[in-house]
């Protein structure tokens, strides 16, 4: 059997048999740069899993791969069941995965209804009310619909990226670091959402943070990241307080 297809042991790196989303012993990067070293992780089904680290140790790189903008080089990525390392972005966000990444992504000449037409009209099997349902997790967007994406604060744009998102109805919504650069009170906001997306919505999340409060009050599953590896992973109950944060060195 090869590396690339041998089993990987479910209690290493916080890994369980029934996660929706499973990495298993990935290697990956850009181009001829080396970036991940076998990275696992779990995303329950129905929770969060926050997955921390300081800057450039690979975080967005893994979210990359997950989608498969990236290729994984080693290891293997299995979604809801299924082996999903070979296909492509596409098929991947059919599948139910959805990625917001830290740049937020929306068209800022097009309004914030246009915004979130375009993903309804690129997946015409989506059900109509995805809109609807996205809008009524983030209702101060409801007044700005007419207003261009380029406009809207930072805080409002983040929302409007999410919301986006979850026209598509995922299984799965992957986050890039939602807090970053975004004030105090509109951070309260999203984590208010994202906490109603798995009370209402049934959705599994995996977060990019580096905000560590936010994080953990967020997630059942944590991992952390140094240098392309995850150095610790496992369950946030009765993680001690200061654990993370010493090995984030913050
Ligand atoms: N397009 C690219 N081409 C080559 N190297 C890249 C590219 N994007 C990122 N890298 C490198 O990959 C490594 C991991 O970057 P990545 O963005 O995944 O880290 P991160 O943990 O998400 O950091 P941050 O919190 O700053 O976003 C870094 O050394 C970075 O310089």
């Amino acid at each position: 059997m090869s590396a690339a297809t041998a089993p990987v042991d479910a209690t290493a790196d916080g890994l369980r048999s029934d996660d929706l989303l499973r990495v298993e012993a990935v290697d990956g990067g850009h181009g001829s740069t080396a970036v991940l070293f076998g990275v696992s992780l779990g995303v329950p089904r129905n929770g969060l899993c926050c997955l921390m680290g300081r800057n450039g140790v690979g975080k967005s790189t893994v979210l990359q791969t997950i989608v498969g903008l990236l290729k994984a080089r080693r290891g293997r990525v299995i979604f809801d069941g299924q082996d999903i390392t070979k296909l492509r972005p596409y098929d991947r966000a059919r599948a139910g995965i959805a990625f917001v990444p830290q740049g937020r992504d929306c068209f800022p000449q097009l309004t914030v209804m246009e915004n979130m037409r375009v993903v309804q009209e690129a997946r015409r099997d989506l059900p109509r009310s995805g809109i609807d349902d996205a809008l009524d997790l983030f209702p101060r967007l409801k007044d700005l619909l007419d207003r261009p994406a380029g406009f809207l604060s930072g805080g409002q744009m983040q929302q409007l990226a999410i919301a986006r998102a979850l026209v598509t109805q995922p299984k799965l919504l992957l986050l890039d670091e939602p807090t970053e650069g975004i004030q105090p009170s509109i951070i309260l906001e999203i984590e208010d959402a994202i906490a109603q997306l798995k009370r209402t919505a049934g959705l599994s999340i995996l977060l990019v943070e580096q905000y560590v409060d936010f994080a953990l009050r967020l997630a059942e599953r944590y991992a952390v990241m140094d240098g392309g590896r995850v150095v610790d992973a496992g369950d946030t109950a009765g993680l001690e307080d200061g654990h993370v944060r010493r090995l984030l060195a913050v």
